[in-house]
């Protein structure tokens, strides 16, 4: 590939991605499958590079407004994670000079959202829960990229082990803070050729999913339901805390996402696990598994914004509109999840949301609804899971992980024990 093809390639890449029509993600997939010849750091540019746009499209937008050329070109040239060098030898005189031009234009003096780069439906019941300071912490940590968190499968190795063989391969990797199974790796290097990802020994996972699933404290012998188990990340956490004895049922609707999950479960060592494709979330299968359940983990449909460092698309693909009807979506599937739980039993709920309508309100309306449901606090449960620092990780009783505060993905969850 020709150098000067990249920044027309990124053009192209960013035009389809900004149609905004599906998730930007799968749309660089698609197009590195079609484009087959790109090499890694080829393809590391031009995904970082759109991803930067995404992140400040706002303000890329705006100073995009004076140049020539294509928009697409121009947010190109704005964004650009390729190396300087590119831009100096491949963008025209005129391009470089206006690029010069926007890059001395002092931020700090534009308005708001151009600062911010969220838009006003997101950022003003942010600003409300967190105060004007915290506020812009939060955005600033929104639009930094993620870092890579591993989960240890304590079921085939121990952390240190890991983190040792991971030192011998080259790669640093410390102990994640509060999940007593997570590893932080320093950079992103490649780990699918690893021998100890291939044999299952750890999974690519944030540290806060890890204390999602941790919240369960799913036992040995027990009956487990991961209610909305995707491609069962949290899933082989449970499998792996009940140390592969008992039933664990993996539901979800989409069977897509299931059969993702079983190359996973085939390296994770779990034979406790039984996916299970459901209709919805009152699918006759449930019914049949009604008050037999020890645990069941609701990590709920969401707007998703709590992962905004990895999929900036979301603040402009998601809407006010579509977060009522998961909002809706989310009280169904809690309320038909909960059914399955026997007394004693042990129900949470989790979302990957920031927004209080998705999180605590779905949570107060589960516990004035149902009254059979006693709402327990997360803090001491964090702490019997020898989870460090477990105070600041909650709020109102509630699991609340903030990407500026903790480094993790924002998560709520609740809990509840089935009286
Ligand atoms: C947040 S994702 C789950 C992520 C997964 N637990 C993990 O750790 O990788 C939510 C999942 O809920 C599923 N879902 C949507 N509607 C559902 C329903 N009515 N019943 C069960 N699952 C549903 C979606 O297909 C999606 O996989």
């Amino acid at each position: 590939m020709h150098p000067s093809a990249l920044l027309d390639l990124a053009s192209e890449l960013l035009r389809a991605v900004l149609k905004l029509d599906a998730p930007a993600d799968g749309v660089v997939s698609a197009y590195f499958r079609e484009h087959r010849s790109l090499g890694h750091r080829e393809r590391h540019a031009l995904a970082e590079t759109v991803y930067a746009v995404l992140r400040r499209r706002l303000l890329f937008q705006h100073l995009a407004q004076s140049g020539q050329g294509s928009m697409e070109r121009r947010l190109v040239l704005l964004g650009w994670q390729g190396g300087d060098g590119i831009l100096q030898a491949h963008a025209s005189p005129p391009e470089r000079e206006w690029l010069a031009r926007a890059r001395a234009i002092d931020v700090d003096t534009l308005p708001e959202k151009l600062r911010h780069n969220l838009p006003d439906w997101l950022a003003t019941p942010l600003k409300g829960v967190l105060g004007e300071s915290e506020f812009w912490a939060l955005a600033a940590s929104l639009n930094a990229a993620a870092p890579l968190d591993l989960r240890v499968n304590a079921l085939q190795a121990k952390r240190e082990d890991v983190a040792a063989a991971l030192a011998e391969a080259g790669i640093e990797a410390g102990a994640t803070p509060h999940s007593p199974w997570g590893l932080r790796i320093r950079g992103k290097p490649a780990l699918n050729k690893l021998e100890l990802f291939k044999r299952g020994d750890v999974e690519v996972q944030d540290e806060g999913s890890q204390l999602l699933a941790l919240l369960t404290e799913a036992r040995r012998g027990e009956m487990v339901v991961d209610f909305c188990a995707g491609a069962g990340g949290k899933t082989l956490a449970l499998g792996a805390m009940m140390r592969n004895t008992g039933r664990l049922y993996a539901f979800d609707v989409s069977g897509h996402r299931l059969d993702a999950l079983k190359p996973r479960l085939a390296r994770s060592g779990l034979s406790n696990v039984y996916p299970v494709q459901i209709a919805h979330e009152r699918d006759d299968r449930i019914k049949r598994l009604s008050g037999k359940i020890d645990r069941v983990l609701v990590d709920a449909p969401c707007s998703g914004l709590g992962t905004l460092r990895r999929n900036p698309d979301l603040k402009w693909r998601q809407s006010p509109k579509a977060i009522e009807e998961l909002r809706v979506k989310q009280a169904a599937i809690l309320a038909s999840a909960a059914r399955l739980l026997k007394p004693g039993g042990r129900l949470v709920y989790a979302t990957c949301s920031l927004l209080a309508s998705e999180n605590e309100a779905i949570a107060e309306a589960f516990s004035t609804e149902h009254p059979g449901f006693e709402a327990l606090a997360v803090q001491p449960v964090l702490e019997c899971c020898k989870v460090g620092d477990a105070g600041t990780l909650v709020q109102d009783g509630f699991l609340r992980l903030w990407p500026h505060r903790h480094a993790t993905d924002g998560f709520f969850a609740a809990i509840w024990l089935k009286k």
